[in-house]
C-alpha cells in the first residue's frame, strides 16, 4: 500500500490550498473528496447560459487580501459589488419604510447615520462585554444609552438583527457578543461574473484528487494515519482535515482517538449556521433602477428584507435574497414554490402588481447537504474568536484541522479557507496573516512552501494581459 506524506480530507478551497502548498514543498499528497466535484461550498451552477454561484459569491474587501492575489493570478474577472457585508450605505440602496413607501434620500442618509452612530457605541459595548454576553445584549446596552424616540431606535435594532442574520445566519441572541468582531470590510467587494468555482478548479490542477470518496474515519497515532473511505483505506504520515464544522460535529466522520483539548472544546462552542440563497429570475425588471440593493424596514421585513440586484451580472432581470437564521430554519421543510410565494408576497408589499411571476427560482439547501451541514460556522454565546485558532492546533504533528472555521481573522469566508492552511498553530493576532506551516512543516519548510506556492502560481498560470485593477469593473 502506498504511504503518502499527507492525506487531505476535503477538496474545498482550504483542502486544495493545503495540498498545493504541500505538494509544492515536494510532499506526496492525496486529496479525498466526498462529492463528484471540487470546490465544496464554492459551487457554480451553469445552465441555460447563465452562471449562478450557489455558495460563496463575494470577496468581502479586496485590500490586503491574499485571496485576491490568487484569483488575479488565475485570471478570474471580478466585478465590483460592494454591498455583500450588509452595509447601510456607501452604494445606492433603496430603503422602503414600515409603511411601504420609499425613504427619501435625506431620510435614508439619516437612517444610515444612526446605524453608524450605534456601531461606534457597539464597538465599546462589545469590547466591555462579559463572557457569556450575547450580541443582542451588547446591542441593547448600546441602544439603552440613546435618548431617541422608540421608532428611531427600533429601525436600528432591526437593522442590526438582520445584519447578524445575513452575516452569520443566526438569531441575534444566539451569537456571542464577539461574533461579529471580524466584520470589517477593507476596500471594495467583488463578485465573479464567470463563476467563483474557477478558483477551485484551477487550485486542483495537477493534484491527485480522488472524487466520490466519502471518508468515514480518520485513525491516527504517533506512527501515522489510516483514512477509511467508502472506496477503500489509505495511509499517510499525517492528515489535514478540512471538512466543515457541521461535518466535524457529526457522527458520520469518526476521528479516533477523539480530538483532544483544546480542539474538542472549540468544536463544541462553534456551530454550523442556517443560511440559504434564494435567486429569482423575472421576465422583466419591476424594481428600482440604479441601486445595488432594496431593503424593507418594519415588521413586513422580518424574514425577507433585502434583495440584491444581480441583473447586470447575470444578464437577465435577477434578484438575490437570503433566508438566514430563524427564517432559514423555518423554510427548511418548505418546497421551492412555497419559498418563492413567500418572497413574492413580500416584494408585492413594495411593488404591488408590478411583480411578475418569476421564470426561474433557485433555493439552496446547504444545511441539509451531508457534506456541508450548514453554510459556515458561528460563535455560540460563551465562545470566543480564539476558538477558531484553537481548532487549528496541530495534534501531535500528525493531525491538523484546517478550513474556513479555523481562521479567526475572517472566518466563514473563502479568504479564511485560503489562509487557514498556511498555519500550523494558534497565532497571536498580530501574526495572523504571516505565512506559517501546514501541519508537520517547520517554519523554514513553511517559508519554502509559501514561496513554492507563489512560484507555482506565477509560473504555471498564464495571466492574460489586462488582468488586474482594470478587470475590477462595476457589476452594474
Ligand atoms: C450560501 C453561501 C454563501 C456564502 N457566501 C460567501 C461569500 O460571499 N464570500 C465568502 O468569502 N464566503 C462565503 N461563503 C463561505 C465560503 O463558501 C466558505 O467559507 C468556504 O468555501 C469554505 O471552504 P473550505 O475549504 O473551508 O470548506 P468546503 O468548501 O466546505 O470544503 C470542504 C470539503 O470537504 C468535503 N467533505 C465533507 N465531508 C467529507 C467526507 N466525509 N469525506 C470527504 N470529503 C468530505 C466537502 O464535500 C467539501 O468539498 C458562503 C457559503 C455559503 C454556503
Amino acid at each position: 500500500m502506498t504511504i503518502y506524506d499527507t492525506i487531505v480530507v476535503g477538496a474545498g478551497v482550504a483542502g486544495l490550498t493545503a495540498a498545493r502548498l504541500l505538494s509544492g514543498a515536494g510532499r506526496s499528497v492525496l486529496v479525498l473528496e466526498a462529492r463528484d466535484r471540487v470546490g465544496g461550498r464554492v459551487h457554480t451552477q451553469r445552465s441555460d447560459g447563465l452562471v449562478t454561484d450557489l455558495g460563496a459569491s463575494w470577496i468581502h474587501g479586496v485590500d490586503d487580501n491574499p485571496l485576491v492575489d490568487v484569483v488575479r493570478a488565475f485570471g478570474m474577472p471580478m466585478a465590483e459589488f460592494t454591498v455583500g457585508s450588509f452595509q447601510p450605505d456607501g452604494r445606492p440602496i433603496a430603503y422602503y419604510g414600515p409603511g411601504g413607501n420609499r425613504l427619501s434620500a435625506a431620510d435614508a442618509e439619516r437612517f444610515a447615520a444612526d446605524v453608524h452612530t450605534v456601531d461606534e457605541l457597539l464597538d465599546r459595548t462589545v469590547a466591555t462585554s462579559r463572557p457569556g454576553d450575547s450580541y443582542e445584549t451588547a446591542v441593547e446596552t448600546a441602544l439603552a444609552g440613546l435618548d431617541w424616540r422608540p421608532e428611531r431606535v427600533e429601525r436600528v435594532r432591526e437593522f442590526l438583527r438582520h445584519r447578524t442574520e445575513e452575516q452569520y445566519g443566526v438569531w441575534i441572541a444566539d451569537l456571542d457578543a464577539h461574533g461579529l468582531d471580524d466584520d470589517q470590510v477593507e476596500g471594495d467587494e467583488v463578485v465573479f461574473p464567470e463563476g467563483y468555482d474557477r478558483l477551485a478548479t484551477r487550485l486542483a490542477d495537477g493534484l491527485d484528487v480522488r472524487l466520490a470518496h466519502v471518508v468515514g474515519s480518520v485513525r491516527w497515532s504517533h506512527d501515522g494515519v489510516s483514512v477509511t473511505s467508502d472506496r477503500g483505506k489509505f495511509r499517510a504520515d499525517r492528515v489535514v482535515v478540512t471538512v466543515p464544522i457541521g461535518v466535524l460535529k457529526s457522527p458520520e466522520l469518526l476521528i479516533d482517538p477523539p480530538l483532544p483539548e483544546p480542539l474538542a472544546g472549540a468544536i463544541e462552542r462553534l456551530e454550523p449556521n442556517h443560511f440559504e440563497k434564494v435567486v429569482l429570475r423575472f421576465p422583466d425588471r419591476f424594481w428600482d433602477d440604479g441601486v445595488y440593493a432594496i431593503r424593507r424596514q418594519g415588521d413586513a421585513g422580518r424574514w425577507w428584507h433585502s434583495w440584491y440586484d444581480l441583473t447586470d451580472l447575470h444578464g437577465v432581470p435577477t434578484l438575490l435574497t437570503f433566508a438566514a437564521g430563524p427564517c432559514a430554519e423555518a423554510i427548511r421543510t418548505w418546497d421551492d414554490d412555497a419559498v418563492a410565494a413567500s418572497v413574492l408576497a413580500s416584494l408585492r408589499e413594495i411593488y404591488s402588481d408590478a411583480v411578475a411571476e418569476p421564470d426561474h427560482v433557485l433555493v439552496t439547501r446547504w444545511r441539509d447537504d451531508p457534506f456541508a451541514r450548514g453554510s459556515y460556522g458561528y460563535l455560540t454565546v460563551g465562545a470566543s474568536p480564539e476558538d477558531h485558532d484553537l481548532l487549528a492546533t496541530p495534534v501531535e504533528g500528525v493531525l491538523h484541522i484546517a478550513g474556513e472555521v479555523t481562521w479567526s481573522e475572517d472566518p466563514a469566508t473563502v479568504t479564511a479557507a485560503r489562509s487557514a492552511p498556511d498555519t500550523a498553530s494558534p497565532r497571536p493576532s498580530s501574526a495572523r496573516r504571516s505565512p506559517s506551516a501546514p501541519s508537520g512543516l517547520d517554519p523554514e519548510e513553511s517559508t519554502q512552501a509559501a514561496s513554492t506556492w507563489a512560484a507555482r502560481n506565477s509560473s504555471q498560470v498564464s495571466v492574460p494581459a489586462g488582468v488586474s485593477e482594470d478587470r475590477l469593473t462595476p457589476a452594474r
